[in-house]
């Protein structure tokens, strides 16, 4: 290992090690271990051509990564050999690996969902690519400024990605707007602007190294590099003029993860990426196969939300007019290839399209999308429409054009049935199944807190990576005292490590035996981190009211980052950065509140607060939250959940027990029920004087002294709207808070109740998932019996 990194350093970086900087030394290592994996890599491709394999297709706007490295090392089990080798070399092997960037390239959940699945294909053993956008600038990096959120363009590629193979070989040429001419039932589209789309390769290297996948992300150039007419005429922008509008395409994510930008750059986006996927398994699947009768049995398409719901039209044009089969053919053979999962619930989200920009942008598409609306009329009359009010709604579109549409929570499931898709699923009612979210145990157990997981591999070897329930041997260890300390120790042990990085980061003081409270998560009013800050000045005013009482100390942490043009949601952040000002330097609750809000959450930092988490905060509003990853990420490390009835809360609460869990708050039904209730809020307020006296401070400027009306706005949507019922779940969830602060007091208990989280946790590994989508949407199998578990 060590030769091969100087190797690499020598004569890829052009470096010797005297003069090798941290980047450099990351590089060699990065390349040197990349060398491990593509034999791996190769012979997965080789055998599921040989076995002929069905593969599954992943269609993402997003792919939530974070850092490539460790996941790499651990995969491959060099972890040791890596550390041995940089160690003699003189390096640090955390240093290397925190210099690596972020690979940023998704919002929140579904982004990082999306990562997990690939994880989780690749260590079935599972054919699959990933599809998605190579952006150049992945989601906006977060600072904050008198407390104000601020965002700069993020610029993971200002380096070089150690990671990709980029495939100028694998190129096609992605077509928009002009016109389509019928000639004797020929159909041709002739568009008015054409861009190509490069792959960019990505190895997926499943656990143990046994079988690799890939994810290929989309970049957008030109079909002509530049203007030499231009140029020549000292035109020098028109010269680059074509170039910088098709790298636009893939140029930026946009930050938006729950409503609808409906810009038209998005739309190109979407398309950009779906039809690049398209003909890149068309080609792949004609390479072995000659009748696309067949093509269900060899292609699952999974679309991650609606965002790629374009696929349907798209496939059915290119099985039309680029291969001749007749369009009543063509939509139930692509709808046996589609399926669609569903993400929220949001009106505000579920994607629509202007009938005139769609037809002015892809005018074959909504040709075919019409046909495919006058077929489900004729099949189904009175089916809901795809074409409403001048919109094109994607929602209607991706589940009428999929064989099977799921949810992300048992909960999620049922709603979808009964709001957004009732009358569809009263038309089909076998289509929507539900697939509970998992997360992946490699990234989020084993490399993010080996204390926990030594102590883990220690009792049990390590079986349990890749089989996650066997976590189930562990309750036995509940009346292991030496367990339970080595189990209380590496708690306390990541939350010593993470107030040092908070006091060097935030320049704030932590005391880890304090209750650490994480709410981490985008910033969205139906998450209620307002309901979570409002709690914190309660808490303060009863300990400053009553010094003498025995508090349990308590650090309120929050990480999060607000779609730019989210205004509530950034003055909620801006609150809690005030707020924390005033709290953190009280000398009455020195010691026994601090709340700490590190700018830029990322994977990363998820990565560092979840292993030294207590409390881990799901209080979303009943009905809202489509499932949630971040409290199974919590729960598998050992922190107990306060939260509602919401998502897969429900489920985490049936598997790790009611009593291992802070439960409070208004069911879903309640909630639709409350708010038929006319002055809802008002009447909430007025019944819980501690929620009064706190909206008091906020609004006359307690926390705002030089701008007491900076918090009208918010006070006020709280007396009149309060759309997510914070107010009427606020007394519940401050008493569920300290049932929380009374557990916290018996470290031993606490501890016991911990230890049921993380054994009871195994069901909600991505692997689960996946073997859930793999058995009842997409029947896929790893070609290789062995891996078949
Ligand atoms: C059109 C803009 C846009 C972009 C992204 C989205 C995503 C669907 C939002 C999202 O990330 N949803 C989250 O998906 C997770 C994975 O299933 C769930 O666990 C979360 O509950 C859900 O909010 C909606 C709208």
């Amino acid at each position: 290992m060590k030769d091969d990194i100087l190797n690499r350093l020598q004569f890829s970086l052009g470096k010797d090690a005297d003069h090798a900087s941290v980047y450099d030394w990351r590089m060699a290592v990065s390349l040197t271990v990349r060398d491990q994996m593509v034999d791996t890599w190769f012979n997965s491709t080789k055998e599921a051509y040989a076995a002929s394999s069905k593969r599954v297709y992943y269609l993402s706007m997003e792919f939530l990564i974070g850092r490539l490295i460790e996941d790499m090392i651990s995969n491959l089990q060099l972890e040791d050999t890596v550390r041995g080798a940089l160690t003699d070399l003189g390096q640090d092997f955390d240093e290397i690996v925190h210099d690596e960037p972020d690979a940023a390239l998704g919002n929140g959940g579904l982004g990082r969902l999306a990562a997990c699945f690939m994880d989780s294909l690749a260590t079935l053993g599972i054919p699959a690519f990933g599809y998605g956008i190579r952006y150049e600038h992945g989601l906006f990096e977060q600072s904050f400024a008198q407390g104000q959120q601020v965002e700069r363009p993020e610029t993971w590629l200002n380096q070089r990605h150690a990671w990709e193979f980029e495939r100028p070989e694998v190129q096609f040429p992605i077509c928009f707007g002009g016109h389509v001419d019928h000639h004797d039932g020929k159909t041709t589209w002739h568009p008015s602007e054409k861009v190509l789309a490069t792959a960019y390769d990505t190895p997926v290297i499943g656990w143990k190294n046994e079988w690799g996948n890939t994810l290929r992300l989309w970049s957008a150039e030109p079909v002509s590099q530049f203007d030499l007419d231009s140029f020549n005429r000292g035109d020098y922008l028109a010269a680059g003029r074509s170039e910088a509008l098709a790298r636009t395409i893939s140029r930026v994510l946009y930050p938006d993860d729950t409503t609808d930008s409906g810009k038209e750059l998005r739309l190109k986006q979407e398309y950009f990426f779906t039809a690049a996927s398209i003909q890149d398994l068309m080609r792949r699947y004609l390479q072995d196969h000659d009748d696309l009768r067949q093509l269900p049995e060899h292609v699952a398409i999974q679309l991650n939300d609606t965002h790629p719901a374009i696929a349907g039209p798209e496939l059915v044009r290119v099985l039309v007019d680029e291969h001749g089969i007749d369009m009543a053919e063509a939509i139930p053979l692509a709808r046996a290839c589609l399926a669609y999962t569903n993400h929220t619930l949001l009106p505000e989200a579920l994607e629509k399209w202007g009938e005139w920009l769609l037809g002015r942008i892809l005018p074959r598409h909504l040709e075919i999308i019409r046909i495919i609306e006058e077929t489900q009329q004729r099949e189904h009359p009175g089916s809901p429409r795809i074409l409403e009010h001048g919109d094109v709604r994607m929602g209607e579109l991706a589940f009428i054009m999929a064989h099977k549409v799921n949810g992300v929570s048992a909960l999620h499931t049922e709603l979808v049935k009964e709001t957004v898709f009732a009358d569809l699923h009263r038309i089909h009612p076998t289509r929507i199944i539900n697939q509970t979210n998992g997360i992946t145990p490699r990234r989020w157990l084993y490399n993010c807190n080996p204390g926990l997981r030594d102590l883990i591999t220690d009792a049990m070897g390590d079986g349990w990576v890749a089989d996650l329930e066997q976590l189930t041997a562990l309750k036995a260890k509940r009346d292991d005292a030496a367990f339970m300390q080595a189990f209380q120790a590496s708690k306390r042990d990541n939350k010593a490590a993470l107030s040092n990085w908070i006091g060097q980061t935030c320049g704030i003081a932590l005391d880890p035996d304090a209750m650490f409270d994480v709410q981490i998560k985008r910033i969205h009013e139906y998450k209620r981190q307002l309901m979570n800050l409002l709690e914190t000045v309660a808490l303060w005013n009863d300990m400053r009211d009553n010094p003498d009482h025995d508090w349990t100390p308590r650090v309120k942490i929050f990480g999060g980052k607000a779609a730019p043009g989210y205004y509530m949601a950034k003055d909620i952040i801006r609150l809690i950065n005030d707020v924390a000002e005033v709290i953190n330097n009280d000398p009455a609750t020195k010691g026994r509140l601090k709340i700490v809000y590190p700018p830029n959450y990322n994977v990363t930092m998820a990565e560092r607060l979840i292993p030294a988490s207590d409390l881990s905060e799901q209080i979303s509003t009943a009905g809202k939250e489509a499932s949630g990853t971040g409290n199974m990420k919590f729960a598998l490390n050992g922190a107990l959940t306060i939260g509602t009835l919401d998502g897969a809360n429900v489920e985490i609460r049936e598997h790790v027990g009611s009593e291992n869990f802070f439960l409070f708050g208004l069911t879903a039904a309640e909630v639709m029920e409350r708010r038929q209730h006319h002055g809802y809020a008002r009447a909430a307020i007025e019944a819980s004087p501690r929620l009064q006296r706190v909206l008091g401070q906020i609004a006359e400027g307690r926390f705002a002294p030089h701008d007491t009306g900076r918090y009208h706005g918010v006070v006020g949507m709280l007396y009149d709207h309060d759309y997510f019922l914070v107010t009427c779940d606020f007394d519940s969830y401050f008493d569920a808070q300290r049932r929380a602060d009374n557990a916290y007091q018996n470290a031993d208990n606490w501890a016991a109740m911990a230890l049921m989280n993380t054994a009871s946790m195994g069901w909600f590994s991505s692997d689960r998932t996946i073997k859930g989508y793999a058995r009842d949407i997409w029947n896929a199998h790893p070609p290789r019996a062995a891996m078949d578990r």
